[in-house]
Formats: structure tokens, C-alpha cells, sequence
């Protein structure tokens, strides 16, 4: 949660999670989390398979009933919330079932009809990448495609607050860029966006804030280039010895390190005075990422707690 957003009312931001709880059985999925989105905010939610995302985002949707803690979405409360508040939110699930023998101009026309201001079906199709798909069964199409047309029954309605559960799972290269395009649209639009993925640079290139659950709790919560704190971004500089042993040292000044190997390479009569395999790195967002969910497994393991399913 940042300081800014605590003041906001819940009726202000697009979601507004407070002491979020949810068990499975004797499992504890989430733990108490916090979780404020504003209006027009795109915010990337991460963490290792079975961190409880899905689940999340479900207690969100209004499909899965928290175990504790208090929950707002556009203002409503999303067990209780009328009929007209879910014509405001978009879904793009994990999984979406069997879409039957309809064609994408079918389906987004039908979905369409559901909403009170849907967007037309050709803008609908030219924004997700399936105009020439159009009139073909859904269920012939490859696995990209397919989740084009997820995404396309997500946004046909213009969501003021769009839920996407690991969209661009099965795109090319070629579609995932497309489909960022795509986000930066209806972000211009004022759309609120929650989305999870397993793709950092996409996380890195959408999202406005990322957070990162693992083992229960939000472990960390920052705009992608600030996830982990200045600390995390020092970078590495890895190099051989004289020796041949493979070194490794943090330092915000890699520059004096270099200058130190070098005059050292030159002493030891290294050929050409270089340092032997030198290499400055500055952390990626997936090092940082990375470190984040390992501490937690980490601090859990020490305590003893249970790590089955909950963790990776
Ligand atoms: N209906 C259910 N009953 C029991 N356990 C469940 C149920 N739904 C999910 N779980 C468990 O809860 C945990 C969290 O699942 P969830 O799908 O929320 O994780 P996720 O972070 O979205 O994972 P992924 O990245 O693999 O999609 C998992 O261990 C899962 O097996």
C-alpha cells in the first residue's frame, strides 16, 4: 500500500483489499492482504505458481468468498454487489471453458448485448488481432488465438476495470506486443487494470505498480523499477582470478572496482592487462523478483511452516 492512497475513501479506488484471508482446508492460501488499485491504475500481480493470484483475483470477481477481511471493487462490496456493477468489470480468466461451435463475431456480438455500451464487434476484433479469424469456429482456432478471443470477451463491454488472469499465456511474440498495444489503449481510456503474469518484462512494460505475493502475503510493492529498493539494483561485477576462481562483488561504484582489476591484471602480468571473464550486471527485474519469493520461502522453511503447493 502507498502513503498517498491512504486517505483515499474505497468508493475513490478501483479496488481496496484490507486484511484479505483465504484457507483451503487446513491450507492457509492468503494471509491478510492489503491491496488498494486507483482509478486508471495498472497493477501487475506476481508470484510463484500457487502464491494464490488466481485466487485473488477471484475473491475480486465476486466468485470465490473470502475467508476474512474486508473487500471493495469500484465501490460495492462484490458478494452483494448489484446486477449493474458486474456490466463494469471485465474477466479474463485462467481458464475459460469450451466456447462451442460459435465464431469470435458470434461470441463478442453475444457478450456485447450483455453490456449497456459494448463496444462494436469490428473494433472488438481489429483491437485483439482477429479480424481475419472472425467468422471461423472458436473452436478451431490455435491456443493464441483462442485467448485473443478471451481477451476480446473481457474488454467488449468497456470495463471501467478489467481483470486479466495471465492473458498473454500461449501469444507469439508478435501478439504479446500487439496486446500491450493493445492495454495502453483502454489505459488512455481511463480503464483500471489488475493483471497477473509469469512474464516479468511484461509486468516491467504495463504496470504502473507490480506486487509480489508469496507464502500468503504481499512481500513486496513498488513501480517495477523501484521493486526490491535502491539495495537490490546495486550491480554485480563477476570476473576470474589469477588463479582462474570465479569472483563476484556488489558495488555501487563498479567503475573503481574495474580500475582496481585492471591495474591488478596488469601487475600479475595478465596478457593484455585484462581482467579475466569481467562482467558488470545490474539486477533484472526477474534477479529482483527472484530474490523476493526466495527470501520468503526462505523465512518460512526456518520457521517450519508448510511449504506444499503454497510456495512454487
Ligand atoms: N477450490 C480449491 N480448493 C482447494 N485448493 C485450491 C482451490 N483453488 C485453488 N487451490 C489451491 O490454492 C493455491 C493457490 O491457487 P491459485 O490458483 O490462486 O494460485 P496462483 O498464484 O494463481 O497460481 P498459478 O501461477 O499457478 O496460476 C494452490 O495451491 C491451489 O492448488
Amino acid at each position: 500500500m502507498t502513503q498517498h492512497q491512504d486517505h483515499r475513501s474505497p468508493a475513490d479506488t478501483a479496488v481496496h483489499v484490507r486484511g484479505l484471508e483465504k484457507r483451503y482446508g487446513d491450507r492457509t492460501i492468503l494471509e491478510g492482504i492489503d491491496l488498494d488499485i486507483a482509478r486508471g491504475e495498472t497493477y501487475a500481480l506476481l508470484g510463484p505458481n500457487g502464491a494464490g493470484k488466481s485466487t485473488t483475483i477471484e475473491v475480486l470477481e465476486g466468485i470465490r468468498r473470502p475467508g476474512g477481511g474486508e473487500v471493495s471493487v469500484l465501490g460495492a462490496n462484490p458478494l452483494s454487489a448489484p446486477r449493474a456493477w458486474r456490466s463494469r468489470i471485465g474477466i479474463v480468466a485462467q481458464d475459460t471453458g469450451d466456447l462451442g461451435p460459435y465464431t469470435p463475431r458470434e461470441l463478442i456480438g453475444h457478450f456485447g448485448r450483455l453490456s449497456a455500451n459494448p463496444r462494436p464487434v469490428d473494433e472488438v476484433l481489429d483491437l485483439v488481432g482477429l479480424t481475419a479469424q472472425a467468422g471461423r469456429r472458436a473452436s478451431k482456432m490455435s491456443g493464441g488465438q483462442k485467448r485473443r478471443l478471451d481477451v476480446a470477451l473481457g474488454i467488449v463491454g468497456r470495463p471501467e476495470l478489467l481483470f486479466l488472469d495471465e492473458p498473454t499465456t500461449g501469444f507469439d511474440p508478435e501478439a504479446r506486443r500487439q496486446f500491450w498495444v493493445m492495454l495502453e489503449q483502454l489505459t488512455a481510456e481511463g480503464t483500471s487494470i489488475l493483471l497477473t503474469t509469469h512474464y516479468l518484462d511484461e509486468a516491467a512494460h504495463l504496470a504502473d505498480r507490480v506486487g509480489v505475493l508469496s507464502g500468503g502475503v504481499l512481500v513486496a510493492e513498488d513501480p517495477p523499477e523501484r521493486l526490491g529498493g535502491a539495495e537490490a539494483r546495486v550491480p554485480v561485477v563477476t570476473w576470474r582470478d589469477a588463479g582462474g576462481r570465479a569472483r563476484e562483488q556488489r558495488t555501487p561504484e563498479p567503475g573503481a572496482l574495474v580500475e582496481r582489476l585492471m591495474r591488478e591484471a596488469r601487475e600479475a602480468g595478465v596478457p593484455g592487462g585484462e581482467p579475466i571473464a569481467l562482467e558488470i550486471r545490474r539486477p533484472s527485474l526477474e534477479d529482483i523478483y527472484l530474490d523476493l519469493i526466495g527470501e520468503t520461502a526462505g523465512d518460512l522453511a526456518a520457521a517450519g511452516a508448510s511449504t506444499t503447493g503454497a510456495l512454487r
